[in-house]
């Protein structure tokens, strides 16, 4: 972990427009290099047609599936997202960092038609990352000039209504920190079109600031206490002709206005670091800096985009965490060679504070998946099954590539636990014949393979039954596997058992390798718990305390960056 998280918010009004074939530039140039952890985007005016709608129910929305492949390309995963007729939310996140976004919820508030039609309105995504309460809220407020005071009330009712469910951060703004972006439809008052129109081409955006209803709006409306925003130095994002880069020359003859906005807000205290004992919460808090800290580093906008009437806007910032809970609550184990089927095990190590479910699940994701249920496969994990799973050999992956591990808790509808990236490969010599056995299946093999989300379970309807097993090939008793003799999994030097810890680390990806490779002796799934392993950690508070009292080092427990040993469990929410 970076001793900072980058978020990248994006927030653009498509107008009901087809997504372009590439969206990548909207995610930076460097989205590939791994420096951001979560990408955001807030969309508006999604086409929300009804036959679209019906399509889209069952299919999801265009948009959210070409968001879905760009990001996933990079590494990564739809998180959670929150639709409202044409408002979508979309949450993004490196994988390695889903076991700690907890809490997940989202809400949505109509405001349209005097709050009974979703047109307008708001959706948000909350949720704590390591520990401290965030929340992303993406609006589309009311049109027009005259209509400042309703686009304030509007706002207004949204925080009003948007409440979550179990913990202190019930309210957007009890959250740490809150995101609010999206076409909040605030113009640029007083001067005419043509004064707007010369400002922009002589690239005098100040005299356009004063105007602005927003900017105004800061310093009246305590609604608007504590939200900040950075210099637009980009000019209106509205509105355009449609695929052009000139401004409107309809009839409506519109002026020229930053509608497109991304603003920020921090609770002046933060997050108190999660323990029992009152006292030492009020002291380890105040040591611990409370509050975090949000820098901004680029707010811009996108002109080359020409399909709708509205350019998007993109923020990036860095979030500065005072302290970060970054144990998992469930810990995942795995031999590190498979060459025999009974290889294929995962153990898993669960904190005492997790509640089990019989619908949780371990899964192997390719990497590159784009959300939970885009798996290669699965085993049910019930509680009344012990703490380990295996795969079948015909479960495994049949492409070489990257994968990784995943306990998906349907308590907290999420990834709890993931391993770090370990690569599969295969023999040819070894894998022909296993192909060539199942030659009549190829086709089946492939739609079994490909990324669907036809694959996810559905517990509810299904029967509940152990293992998820693919119909490719009937599964063979003896072992070693044909297949399996071509695979093991194995990390790199010094790594001793592979877990679930420190997953972003690509000092610490593990590989599948031919058995021929030089390797070091297996190690048994039902190997003894690390020492770092949760079930023997500590908690946050916990290690403070001993840091204090010098039995550990304060460097492993204390803020950002550093492997906090804090209990992963949702203690503030
Ligand atoms: O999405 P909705 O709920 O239909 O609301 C419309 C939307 O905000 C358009 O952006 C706006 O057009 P302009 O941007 O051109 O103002 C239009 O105004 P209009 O009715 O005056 O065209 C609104 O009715």
């Amino acid at each position: 972990m970076s001793s900072s998280d980058r978020v990248h918010i994006v927030t653009w009004n498509v107008g009901s427009a087809l997504p372009p074939d590439d969206i990548s530039s909207l995610f930076g140039p460097h989205a590939g290099d791994g420096s951001t952890d979560m990408f955001i985007i807030g969309l508006q005016e999604v086409n929300s047609m009804i036959n679209k709608r019906l399509k889209d129910a069952l299919f999801t929305d265009q948009w959210s599936e070409l968001c879905m492949d760009t990001l996933s390309r990079f590494g990564y995963v739809l998180v959670t997202s929150q639709r409202m007729q044409g408002v979508l939310l979309l949450v993004f996140s490196k994988f390695c960092h889903l076991p700690f976004l907890r809490g997940l919820q989202t809400e949505k508030t109509r405001t349209g038609l005097g709050g009974y039609w979703g047109n307008k309105g708001g959706v948000s995504a909350r949720m704590t990352m390591f520990g401290h309460p965030v929340c992303f809220l993406n609006c589309h407020l009311p049109a027009h000039m005259r209509n400042l005071e309703q686009r304030m009330e509007d706002f207004g009712s949204i925080l009003q209504q948007q409440q979550f469910e179990g913990g202190t951060a019930s309210g957007v703004l009890d959250h740490d920190v809150v995101f609010w972006f999206g076409d909040l439809n605030f113009r640029i008052e007083d001067y005419d079109i043509h004064v707007v129109k010369s400002a922009i081409d002589s690239n005098k955006l100040p005299l356009l600031w004063e105007r602005d209803q927003l900017n105004i709006a800061k310093n009246s409306e305590s609604i608007l206490d504590g939200f900040l925003e950075g210099p637009l130095k980009f000019p209106p994002t509205y509105k355009f002709d449609v695929g052009t880069h000139t401004y409107d020359t309809s009839s409506k003859k519109r002026k020229p206005a930053w509608t497109d906005r991304i603003l920020w807000r921090l609770r002046c205290t933060g997050s108190p670091v999660p323990t029992q004992n009152a006292a030492l919460q009020r002291g380890l808090t105040s040591w611990l800096g409370g509050a975090t800290k949000v820098v901004q580093h680029s707010y811009r906008s996108h002109m080359g985009y020409t399909c709708s009437d509205h350019k998007p806007v993109s923020a990036v910032f860095s979030l500065h965490f005072p302290f970060k809970v970054d144990l998992p609550l469930v810990t995942l184990e795995y031999v590190k060679e498979w060459t025999k089927v009974s290889d294929a095990t995962v153990r898993f190590i669960v904190m005492s504070n997790f509640q089990r479910s019989s619908w949780d699940w371990v899964a192997i994701y390719k990497v590159g998946f784009k959300h939970h249920k885009d798996y290669v496969t699965y085993v049910w994990a019930k509680a009344d099954h012990g703490s380990q799973v295996t795969f079948t050999e015909e479960d495994l992956p049949r492409d070489a590539g990257e994968y990784i591990l995943g306990f998906y808790s349907n308590n907290m509808n999420t990834i709890i636990g993931v391993t770090s990236p370990f690569q599969v490969r295969t023999l040819p010599d070894v894998f022909l014949p296993v192909f060539s056995d199942v030659s009549s299946e190829d086709d089946s093999t492939l739609v079994l393979l490909a990324p669907a989300s036809s694959r996810s379970p559905s517990p509810g309807k299904s029967k509940h039954h152990h293992r998820h097993r693919r119909s490719r090939s009937p599964a063979h008793s003896n072992t070693p596997m044909p297949s399996l003799q071509g695979l093991s999994l194995h990390p790199r030097p010094l790594e001793g058992l592979p877990s679930s810890r420190s997953p972003c680390s690509a000092a610490k990806k593990e590989r599948l390798v031919s058995p021929q490779d030089t390797l070091p002796s297996p190690i048994s799934p039902l190997t003894p718990r690390s020492p770092v392993s949760p079930g023997g950690g500590v908690s946050a508070p916990e290690a403070l305390i001993a840091a204090i009292l010098g039995e550990h080092r304060p460097t492993q427990v204390t803020p950002t960056g550093g492997r906090s040993p804090g209990k992963p469990g949702e203690t503030s929410l």
